[in-house]
């Protein structure tokens, strides 16, 4: 087992990474607990899977647990579920100084998340992430909330965990296509911020896709420790925090367009808007030309979506997405902002993108399909 530290003074937690960690959660876990029950957060999916060996690893440690069960896939990430969560959680009498175990992929942890940090104002939870995507991203940092008919995560709060366990072994059930897009947001470290890891992930995301533990465990390690340590910088996103947010202008766009439905999945919006990210930036005169093919080539040889082409069905034209970023949080006095690159590993914070080339960038990619 490998421990990434996330350094926020009294906040401070362990992400806890490695195999067979779910039939230990009792022992993890108990350590945390002020009275031996805790109240799981799950979808129907994992629940399936993954909720009676929780359960019974709790157990084993003499912690007696409750389930909320709620539907898969994006569309659970509702205020209306947020409500029905809560006062499920009342209705068990969770207390102030319980903890919440999120059991499941990024929409539960997100939304079982904001549903602590309401509760009883702020009760603590545990992230037990159980795709590759909740393990290298949405398990970490403290985001939390929902979406709203207006666009992405609009409303949420910041609530960091009080501690994360990631099993490697729990992505042995995980769908490939859920697999690739939470590749996306591994993929997004190295370009964010380390060529190394890039080149790394050029040599041995085949071995990875394929099921290679070692290489797993690599990969959810170095992804946490690029989040743990900007984190650490910028907790509630006043600068550097926005590079995790590389591809998501567009991504998070493509999301409202496709009605959050299984048309595009989070991370598969993520690797189309990192494309569109690194393509804008070449045409800027930002970085290289070879930039934009050398990532779309590493998308494209993982079996990854990563053009507007990918997505099924209909979307708005070049204006109409650029509309939907008009609520991305991080616009300021009415100016996008986007996470554009130097290079590879090279990513910065800008309002000033011109957004000529972004029009253009799109309308292109929007008439190849
Ligand atoms: N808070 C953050 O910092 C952050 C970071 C990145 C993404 N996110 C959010 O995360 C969400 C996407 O998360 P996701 O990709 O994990 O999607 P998800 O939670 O919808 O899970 C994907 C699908 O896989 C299923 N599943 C989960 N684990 C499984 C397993 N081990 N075996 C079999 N099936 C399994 C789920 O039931 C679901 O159908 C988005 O809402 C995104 O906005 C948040
Ligand atoms: O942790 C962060 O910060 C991120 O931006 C991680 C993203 O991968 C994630 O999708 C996050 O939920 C996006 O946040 P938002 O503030 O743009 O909604
Ligand atoms: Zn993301």
């Amino acid at each position: 087992m490998e421990t990434v530290r996330v350094g926020l003074g009294e906040r401070s937690y362990d992400i806890l990474i490695g195999p067979g960690l779910l039939g230990r959660a009792g022992g993890l876990i108990g350590p945390y607990l002020p009275r031996p029950f805790a109240a799981i957060v799950t979808d129907e999916t994992v629940a399936g899977i993954h909720l009676e060996p929780l359960r019974a690893a709790l157990a084993a440690e003499g912690i007696a647990s409750e389930a909320v069960i709620l539907p898969p896939g994006e569309a659970t990430k509702s205020m209306a579920n947020v409500t029905l969560v809560v006062e499920r959680l009342l209705g068990l009498k969770v207390e102030r100084d319980d903890l919440v175990i999120a059991l499941g992929g990024g929409v539960i942890g997100d939304l079982a998340g904001f549903a602590a940090a309401i509760l009883r104002r702020g009760v603590g939870f545990v992230q037990v992430p159980t795709t590759l995507l909740a393990q290298v991203d949405s398990s970490v940092g403290g985001k939390t909330g929902v979406n709203s008919p207006h666009g992405k995560n609009l409303i949420g709060a910041f609530h960091q965990p009080r501690l994360v366990l990631a099993d490697i072994d729990i992505l042995a059930t995980l769908p490939p296509r859920e697999f690739l897009a939470g590749y996306a947001e591994v993929v997004k470290y190295g370009l964010l911020g380390d060529a190394a890891f890039f080149d790394w992930l050029e040599a041995h995301g085949s071995a990875l896709r394929d099921g290679d533990t070692l290489a797993r465990l690599h990969a959810v390690r170095r992804s946490c420790e690029m989040k743990a340590d900007i984190v650490a910088r910028d907790e509630h996103e006043r600068g550097d925090r926005a590079l995790l947010n590389l591809g998501h202008t567009f991504g998070h766009a493509l999301e409202a367009a496709t009605g959050y439905s299984a048309r595009l999945l989070h991370g598969e919006g993520v690797a189309i808007g990192m494309a569109l990210a690194f393509e804008v930036s070449a045409r800027m005169g930002l970085c290289a030309q070879e930039a934009p093919s050398r990532v779309a080539a590493h998308l494209a040889a993982m079996g990854m979506k990563h053009r507007l082409a990918d997505i099924p069905g209909d979307l708005p034209d070049a204006e109409g997405l650029i509309a939907l970023m008009g609520q991305d949080k991080k616009v300021r006095q009415g100016r996008l902002t986007f996470i554009l690159v130097r290079g590879i590993g090279q990513a910065f914070v800008t309002r000033e993108a011109d957004m000529a080339v972004v029009r253009a960038v799109l309308g292109e990619g929007l008439a190849a399909r």
